[in-house]
């Protein structure tokens, strides 16, 4: 509690606009008269007296006094840090101002009272919490400030006026706030008063370093921009300068590249729009990279492209002849479809075919046949451009018709893509394997390619990346595909379908000769004189180094040849000329595949156990002889019943039951031990497992393996057949003749068996293929049992009397 002692008399040291609190040791300047003044009066009151002579210090503020003052002893007289004269003065104890009064030299006196304000004793709880937390905000105010041993000071005052009044040290405090603390004679209430300000400022501090933080991080993050973009620049310009090109020519001048292309103008407006919209959007905003890709794409598309048709129909001919053996009635078609789109065209007629009118040609057939390379002769024969699309495994509706541009990484779709890269708006553009395009979630490819083809719409195509229209109405489409059924519907209603089934063993060998064979020599880096293959060892080839419908494997077979005969001559083992003969062939690539099964060991046969038949059939990869094989189970431990396995598809389910009930049915009269077949569970296996397999025409097959395994007699191995069964034994016509015949007789087989409704078929299979075979058209399956099945206990291979 503030209580007075007895009064004293001082000369008043006045502190303009500055406020001195007890404890604090001030440094004060001579050449201010009042300083000098008060210092001088102090000086002569204590001369002859002990102690040092003392003064009030009071806070002057606006001229006026304040109402407590500071005794203040005078410590030392002498030089300041600037040279002034100065007195040290140690501010001691507050006292309060009373009356004014007179006394030596100029300074003013006044008689004022010392104020008590010493502690509480003992000190409640809540002024040492107080005290702590005063002492912990100064030590974290000070320690920003880096001031480490006023730290410790503060720490070891106790006193709770004192370490009040220390805040009068603080820089952040205002003198109105220093004359507060001065006027509160109140200990505790002044240690409050330190503390809420204290807090107060730091908490303000806080948010200025936030904020100063922020701002510095953004400066920081221009400044780093700034730099990168000018390393960019500079970069850019060392890129210029290698590359040869200046300053002026900076490809991103959009807008003059659009105003200079020969665009449509829907286009050019369109164009116009992308990049009045990049202009507008910022160097390095993810949009401008967007239209600027697609400017690219549209400048890049051969708006006005166009190759001239120069072609007549007899030129066109000599070229398809030129570059492809045999195929006479393939060529026939393709030429009768160029001549009628030429009378069209040159009628101004346009190319509508209308429904199934042939707008598009399809080839169709196995691999390999020289479907692609007929498409690219066709191109050659008009005179145009060519392009292939490959559709195997085209799901995606966006693959042919483009992503919308919203989507990141978005293309345009495979139509767009091709036109670009055939640089003409009237190529012929081949749609490869239209067959393999499936559809999902992700629409239906096939519904896009309906409208790529459909000539009253295609002149107005719309990409989806695009967006912008495109005239596909003078381009020419082809397709190919392996399998006919595989084509979708819609598609195939607007297609011409030309049928490539493959090639007799003499036609490879023409092919061979004549275009296969001169084009590898090329590649083997070798001529014509230095190596020759004689036909023979190109028959081989063909037909015991490989077996398919086309001619792929016997352009690699032959490339492999070549290869060897050239890597021998390169290291010294082989003297040019050199002519590959049919003998040299296993020297140089080893032995042969495919043996046909006439050729094996009677043991090895697949044949050589009753049960066992081959049919024919036709695959993606052209005609195919395969075996079926029939077992009884043991009637002990086997389950009854049929079972069937090696990938069969309903159809073919459905002909073994009708087979089996066939036999039920007839065993008697066929002389058949058909009670077995109630008892014992019968298996009918098709091998090559993994491979589906379905259609009628193994009914015969079925039948006959059968029948081979209940009457125990074997089937001939040089048969083969081929033919859908009624259930009253009847053989039903089947389709694809002409490949199974073809790979019937690459088989090594020597006797057919086929439906005698579909003898007109035989027109279209080769002469030199039917010299060979004994084809047997047939009625009924009895007559099948009867050509195929040798007689009880005979080798197998006696052969049928003509
Ligand atoms: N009649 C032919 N005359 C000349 N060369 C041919 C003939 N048939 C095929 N070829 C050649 O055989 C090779 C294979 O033909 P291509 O690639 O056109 O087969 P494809 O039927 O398109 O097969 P895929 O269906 O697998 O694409 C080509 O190099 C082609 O030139």
């Amino acid at each position: 509690m503030a209580s007075t002692s007895a009064p004293l008399t001082l000369p008043v040291l006045p502190l303009d606009d500055e406020v001195v609190l007890p404890g604090m040791v001030v440094p004060l300047d001579l050449n201010d008269p009042d300083v000098r003044a008060a210092v001088e009066a102090a000086q002569a009151a204590a001369r002859g007296q002990t102690g040092k002579p003392r003064v009030l210090l009071v806070p002057r503020i606006d001229g006026t006094y304040a109402g407590i003052g500071v005794l203040g002893t005078v410590e030392q007289v002498g030089r300041l840090a600037d040279g002034d004269p100065g007195a040290l003065i140690r501010a001691r104890r507050r006292v309060q101002i009373g009356a004014g009064t007179t006394g030596p030299g100029a300074a003013l006196w006044v008689e004022g009272t010392q104020v008590d304000d010493s502690d509480p004793d003992p000190l409640p709880g809540a002024v040492t919490e107080l005290v702590k937390e005063y002492k912990a905000l100064a030590t974290s105010w000070l320690r920003k400030r880096g001031a480490w041993q006023v730290v410790d000071r503060v720490q070891q005052i106790d006193d709770v006026g004192a370490l009040a009044d220390n805040s009068g040290y603080s820089p952040f405090l205002s003198t109105a706030q220093k004359v507060e603390l001065l006027e509160t004679t109140d200990p505790v209430a002044r240690l409050k008063l330190a503390v809420q300000w204290l807090s107060e400022h730091l908490a303000e501090q806080d948010v200025a370093e936030s904020i100063a933080k922020d701002v510095q991080e953004g400066v920081d993050k221009q400044q780093r921009e700034f730099l990168l973009r000018r390393q960019l620049e500079a970069v850019r310009k060392e890129l210029r300068e290698i590359n040869g090109e200046s300053e002026g020519e900076e490809s991103d001048d959009y807008r003059a590249r659009v105003e200079a292309a020969d665009l449509p103008e829907k286009v050019r407006e369109a164009a116009l729009k992308e990049v009045d919209k990049l202009e507008r959007s910022s160097d390095q905003s993810p949009e401008g990279s967007w239209i600027r890709t697609w400017l690219d794409t549209v400048l890049e598309l051969p708006w006005s492209e166009r190759t001239e048709d120069a072609y007549d129909i007899q030129g066109a001919k000599s070229v398809l002849d030129a570059e492809h053996a045999g195929l006479d009635d393939v060529k026939e078609r393709i030429t009768e479809y160029l001549a009628v789109r030429k009378r069209r065209t040159d009628r101004g007629l346009g190319v509508v075919g209308g429904r199934r009118g042939g707008a598009v040609l399809a080839l169709v057939g196995p691999p390999g046949v020289g479907k692609t390379s007929l498409g690219e002769s066709v191109a050659h024969a008009m005179g145009r451009k060519f392009v292939r699309v490959a559709l195997g495994g085209v799901r995606d509706e966006a693959e042919i018709r483009g992503h919308r541009r919203t989507y990141v990484g978005a293309l345009p779709g495979r139509i767009v893509r091709a036109i670009k890269e055939a640089g003409s708006m009237n190529p012929v553009v081949l749609l490869d394997e239209i067959d393999k395009v499936g559809s999902d979630f992700r629409g239906d490819p096939a519904a896009a390619l309906l409208e790529v083809l459909d000539p009253a719409q295609n002149h107005t195509f719309r990409d989806h990346y695009l967006e912008v229209e495109l005239d596909l109405s003078d381009v020419v489409f082809l397709a190919t595909a392996n399998v006919l059924e595989a084509i979708p519907e819609a598609l195939l209603d607007r297609m011409d379908l030309v049928r490539l089934d493959g090639y007799t063993e003499d036609e490879k060998v023409v092919i061979a000769r004549d275009h296969l064979l001169p084009r590898q020599l090329e590649r083997s880096g070798l001529n014509g004189d230095e190596v020759t293959v004689e036909e023979d060892a190109l028959r081989k080839l063909a037909g015991e180094y490989t077996r398919e419908a086309g001619v792929r494997n016997l352009e690699r077979a032959i490339t492999r040849v070549l290869r060897k005969v050239a890597a021998q001559h390169e290291l010294g083992d082989r003297e040019l000329p050199f002519t590959v003969g049919a003998e040299n062939l296993r020297e140089l690539i080893g032995r042969p595949h495919h043996v046909p099964e006439s050729a094996q060991d009677p043991a090895e046969r697949r044949t050589a156990v009753p049960g066992v038949a081959t049919g024919l059939a036709v695959t993606g990869a052209g005609g195919d002889v395969l075996f079926v094989e029939a077992s009884l189970a043991d009637p002990e431990t086997g389950a009854a019943g049929l079972t069937l396995t090696g990938q069969l598809g309903d159809v073919m389910k459905e002909s073994a039951q009708i087979a089996l009930s066939f036999l039920r049915s007839h065993g008697a009269e066929l002389e058949l031990p058909v009670a077995d077949l109630k008892e014992r569970g019968v298996h009918i296996h098709f091998p090559a497992g993994a491979v589906p397999k379905d259609g009628p025409s193994a009914g015969v097959t079925m039948t006959t393996a059968l029948a081979s395994l209940l009457s125990g007699r074997l089937v001939r191995t040089d048969v083969a057949m081929t033919g859908e069964v009624s259930l009253t034994g009847r053989v039903l016509p089947i389709g694809g003749v002409k490949q199974k015949l073809l790979a019937a007789h690459r088989a090594g087989v020597t006797t057919v068996i086929i439906p005698k409704r579909n003898e007109a078929d035989l027109d279209d299979v080769p002469a030199e293929v039917l010299a060979k075979l004994d084809v047997h058209p047939v009625t009924d399956v009895r007559q099948v049992l009867d050509l195929a099945l040798a007689p009880a206990s005979a080798p197998a291979e006696v052969p049928v009397a003509a």
